[in-house]
């Protein structure tokens, strides 16, 4: 038997879409069976196996079909076609509002939530007061919830899903609600859940918090599944595709398997002799690691040295300066580095030429994707012989959760 706590199959939501509110009754009424509608599906066959005990967390655009599929996990919306099936008692903390009844008050609603996810009237008497005390809301806890604040019923609906002891914890984007204090006790509690083997499916539009806490990361994309699995390499992929999105309209997600990874093995075309007037040409550049092999991805604390390959056709130039600048994808200059700073004289002879620059302790970027231009230029580094952009793309991954650009070496003191 597996150990899936939700198991999803070919799972499809599908809407009908109406122009016009009479083209429902028109479409139902019809003899000929005519369309008045466009169907729209907003998750398109999703199957997914989640373990007992993942801390899922969601991402993707708005629209992506998160909520749904939060929804459909739980049961408040029923799928087009495909299965789920869900192992444990759930408790969800969806869009505010749904499952609680506003005419009800508190108390009653909070039965109402336990009658919901499967708890006995006794069951829920024993759980009610550390509920009450959670929520903390005084002695609105008695007035219908139509008379909450929105962080008075965030609370309350808080305390409801992590105080029942779910198997399933569903949280939609709920955690920015509320002051700041309750905020912290909730995910208090929610990491003592994490930690003890509740299964989790978390939607968030902050990655950092989605780093931090989840063991896996799904990112979906126009209803459909993109990346599941390792949370830094999705959540890094996709923050690549929105900055990819920022540059281009199109917003194309990258497709690794699209890479050629044999120029990578083949390295550099041979040496040909440029046209009269160049003077020096790149052939172009090899990412290699420590033991020398070619790489598309480095640790960011791991060695890479960068192999550029250059032809020279006139010896005559004096004291040539070589450059590397190292970009993140949505063209944000991170480091910038050449041998004239560096008090270095590159071999400039006749033929085929190479020189490294070896990031010795690593690239230190947050994970993501980067690429490297590189220019040969005149000896005051100012007029390039031939520059090269986006010569070569790789990807830094990052086991360390750090923020902004990059990881400065550090320690802690007292
Ligand atoms: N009842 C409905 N009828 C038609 N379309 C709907 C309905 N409910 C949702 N949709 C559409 O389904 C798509 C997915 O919506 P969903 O709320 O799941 O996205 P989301 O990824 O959670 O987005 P967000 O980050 O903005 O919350 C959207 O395009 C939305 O307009």
């Amino acid at each position: 038997m597996d150990n899936n706590a939700i198991t999803i199959s070919n799972l499809t939501k599908c809407y009908r879409l109406y122009e016009k509110p009479f083209d429902r009754v028109k479409e139902t009424f019809s003899f000929s069976r005519s369309k008045y509608s466009k169907e729209k599906c907003v998750l398109d066959h999703i199957s997914l196996e989640i373990k007992q005990g993942d801390v899922v967390g969601i991402v993707g655009t708005n629209g992506a079909g998160k909520s749904t599929l939060l929804k459909l996990v739980t049961g408040v919306l029923t799928p087009t076609s495909g299965t789920i099936s869900i192992r444990g008692k759930i408790a969800a903390l969806l869009e505010l509002g749904t499952g609680f009844n506003p005419e009800f008050t508190g108390i009653k609603n909070i039965y109402l939530n336990g009658t919901m996810m499967g708890f006995s009237h006794e069951e829920m008497e024993g759980k009610i007061q550390s509920i009450i005390d959670f929520a903390d809301i005084g002695d609105f806890i008695y007035q219908p919830v139509k008379t909450y604040s929105s962080g008075m019923f965030a609370r309350l609906a808080f305390a409801v899903a992590i105080n029942v002891e779910p198997d399933i914890l569903i949280v939609d984007e709920a955690l920015s609600v509320g002051d700041l204090r309750f905020q912290m006790k909730c995910m208090d509690k929610m990491k003592s859940m994490m930690d003890s083997g509740v299964t989790v499916l978390f939607v968030s539009h902050d990655i950092n918090a989605i780093r931090r806490l989840c063991t896996k990361g799904l990112w979906l994309l126009d209803g459909k599944v993109q990346t599941y699995g390792d949370t830094n390499r999705v959540c890094d992929q996709y923050l690549d595709y929105l900055k990819m999105c920022d540059m281009d309209e199109e917003c194309l997600p990258e497709n690794k398997d699209e890479n050629n990874s044999e120029d990578i093995i083949e390295g550099i075309a041979e040496f040909r002799k440029g046209s009269e007037e160049a003077v020096g040409e790149i052939a172009g550049i090899r990412i290699v690691n420590e033991k020398g092999e070619p790489c598309e991805e480095f640790d960011l604390f791991e060695k890479m040295i960068v192999e550029v390959y250059y032809d020279v056709f006139d010896e005559k130039v004096a004291h040539p300066v070589l450059g590397v600048a190292l970009k993140r994808i949505d063209d944000e200059y991170i480091c910038g580095v050449n041998t004239m700073l560096d008090n270095e004289k590159i071999p400039w002879k006749y033929g085929r030429n190479c020189y490294k620059l070896c990031y010795t302790h690593g690239i230190r970027t947050l994970g993501g994707r980067y690429y490297f231009d590189v220019a040969l230029f005149d000896k005051t580094a100012t007029v390039p012989i031939q520059y090269r952009a986006k010569i070569k793309e790789f990807t830094v991954t990052a086991d360390y959760i750090g923020e902004g650009v990059c990881i400065i070496p550090h320690e802690w003191r007292k």
